[in-house]
């Protein structure tokens, strides 16, 4: 009777196994045969199964980023096929077209459904819905809020070079990016969400936010591939006894400095900007508003109240995640390669020395006007450099083909093709930018105007068009400030035994994969 029972069910099971194994074969020869991408150039198995992507993700972790030049070189194709329904292109017209031509393409929703439910400025795929949000924080990033802008920055600055003077003492060696990290969170909260002190302390640097941050990157194809997994994950960091994380070192530290500390902090924040907002919405509506939360709750369209905490969050949270990373990289990759190099050092301080000789007290000086940062062509040359040896957000931003298809280089990408292009591979375009792994600030000085603006037209390390980033123009001037005020303050010498170049691996945004670390003396 049993055996009689049990022969169906293991028959069942075998045929459902089996069938299951005819249908996936089917789509793969689907995919490699007869999809519209099939004749795109390619790895065969990115063709066949989106796992080609994860396994770079998850098994050699950071990503296909920095093959794809080589992939390129290797199908010998503008546009080559990367995952079955997927794209990338290396073609300046096609990015154009994508990125920066009205009405640019749309973001993807499979690929920022790890926001899921985080309806943000940078999250959104929804044009008009991003106009909204976008003209109501645009205010903030102006040429005139530049001068309260530069103050806060160079505030931070001095407190972070005081903590980094003392805990350097006696040669101690200091991990650059952590610093770094630290100040640029600080700078953000301090610009856009009027946070008065220090969100992260630059006593211990290496705090629950960073390291939450460090987190999310690392594991983002978890919440992009099981996006259920985000409220749960976030439930159970929250709630969860300590036993349930033990063993997992993220996990634990997220836990108990992510969410119980930061957000709260924020999220308190949130709710008392709120109600001071519309407490004195009266007296106010004649000065500016100095906050995100005051853009928001001020602008009609927007249709927000101070009752919407969750929302105003959430936009904080994601400004803070967006404006951290970026200009902390940037700023570590610009240290590296100054260090390494004498003669790159010593030009860029000759031209700082000859800002401190016209403005005596240097940039510390009351009268000194943010303005001037941006007459020092060595330094513009040195930051733009490392932006385009190590874009901070090197990788895979997909966007998806209209209902009017694009046409590239012989193929046909119809309407729902995902389409990427990576800054990473426009800025090592061997043609634009010769020798591209090597740090040359000098490939940009003393240039044609016609060779410049090829460059330009090449360098996207703040994306173009209408999804841009919109922290770009306080982000030159905070990173401006904080070399001049960090090489002008210390000697900085870096710790022995590093490599030659800056190895990093594409977490998101660029993470370094040997940490710089660097030893401080005050100048006499
Ligand atoms: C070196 C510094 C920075 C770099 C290289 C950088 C790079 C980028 C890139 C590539 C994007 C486009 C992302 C996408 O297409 O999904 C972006 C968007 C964005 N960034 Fe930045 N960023 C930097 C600094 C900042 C700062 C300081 C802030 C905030 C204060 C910020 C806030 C944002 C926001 C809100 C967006 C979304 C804009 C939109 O969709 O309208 N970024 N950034």
């Amino acid at each position: 009777m049993l055996e009689s029972m049990n022969l169906p069910s293991s028959a069942i099971l075998t045929t459902g196994l089996a069938l299951a194994a005819i249908f996936r074969a089917a789509v793969v020869l689907y995919r490699l045969y007869f999809h519209p991408l099939c004749c795109v150039p390619g790895p065969k198995l990115a063709g066949a199964t989106s796992l080609y992507l994860r396994y770079y993700e998850v098994v050699e972790g950071g990503g296909i980023t920095q093959l794809l030049p080589g992939l390129h070189k290797k199908y010998n194709s503008p546009v080559i096929r990367i995952a079955p329904n997927h794209v990338h292109i290396n073609d300046i017209e096609a990015y154009k077209r994508a990125f920066t031509t009205k009405p640019s393409f749309r973001k993807c929703p499979d690929f920022y459904k790890s926001a899921q439910g985080v309806d943000t400025i940078l999250t959104t795929t929804d044009p008009q819905r991003h106009r909204v949000m976008r003209n109501a924080m645009l205010p903030l990033f102006t040429p005139r809020d530049m001068t309260r802008i530069f103050l806060i920055g160079r505030d931070h600055i001095t407190k972070v070079a005081q903590v980094m003077s003392r805990q350097g003492r006696d040669g101690q060696l200091l991990d650059l990016l952590v610093y770094l990290r630290a100040l640029t969170a600080n700078f953000v909260a301090g610009t856009l969400l009027d946070h008065p002190s220090e969100l992260v302390s630059y006593e211990a640097p290496q705090s629950g936010w960073i390291i939450a941050q460090e987190f999310i990157g690392r594991y983002r194809w978890i919440f992009a591939d099981i996006p259920f997994l985000v409220p749960i994950g976030l439930f159970l960091l929250s709630v969860s006894p300590e036993w349930i994380t033990i063993g997992f070192r993220d996990l634990f530290q997220v836990r108990t400095a992510f969410p119980v500390r930061v957000l709260a902090n924020i999220l308190q924040h949130c709710e008392n900007v709120g109600n001071r907002v519309l407490s004195t919405k009266r007296e106010r509506e004649k000065e500016a508003p100095q906050t995100v939360f005051d853009k928001l709750l001020s602008d009609t369209s927007y249709k927000l109240t101070s009752r919407d905490t969750l929302a105003l969050f959430q936009q904080a949270v994601v400004l803070m995640i967006a404006g951290t990373a970026s200009p902390a990289i940037t700023l570590t990759t610009a240290f590296f390669y100054i260090l390494k190099s004498k003669d790159i050092e010593t030009r860029l301080q000759d031209e700082l020395d000859n800002l401190e000789q016209r403005f005596p007290g240097g940039m510390t000086s009351a009268d000194f006007d943010w303005r001037e940062l941006h007459k020092l062509p060595y330094l513009e040359a040195v930051v733009k450099e490392s932006l385009r040896i190590i874009p901070a957000v090197p990788g895979l931003l997909p966007r998806v083909v209209p209902s009017t298809g694009l046409n590239i280089a012989s193929h046909y990408l119809p309407p729902g093709t995902r389409i990427s292009a990576a800054h990473y591979v426009f800025h090592h375009n061997e043609t634009i930018f010769p020798n591209p792994g090597k740090f040359d600030p000098d490939r940009w000085l003393n240039k044609s105007p016609e060779d410049l603006q090829l460059m330009e037209q090449y360098f996207m390390p703040f994306s173009k068009g209408p999804r841009a980033c919109i922290g770009m123009k306080q982000s030159w001037v905070f990173m401006y400030t904080a070399v001049v005020y960090l090489l002008g303050r210390f000697e900085m010498r870096l710790g022995e035994g590093l490599p030659g170049v800056l190895e990093w691996v594409d977490d998101g945004t660029a993470v370094p994969v040997v940490r710089p670390v660097v030893r401080v003396v005050e100048r006499g």
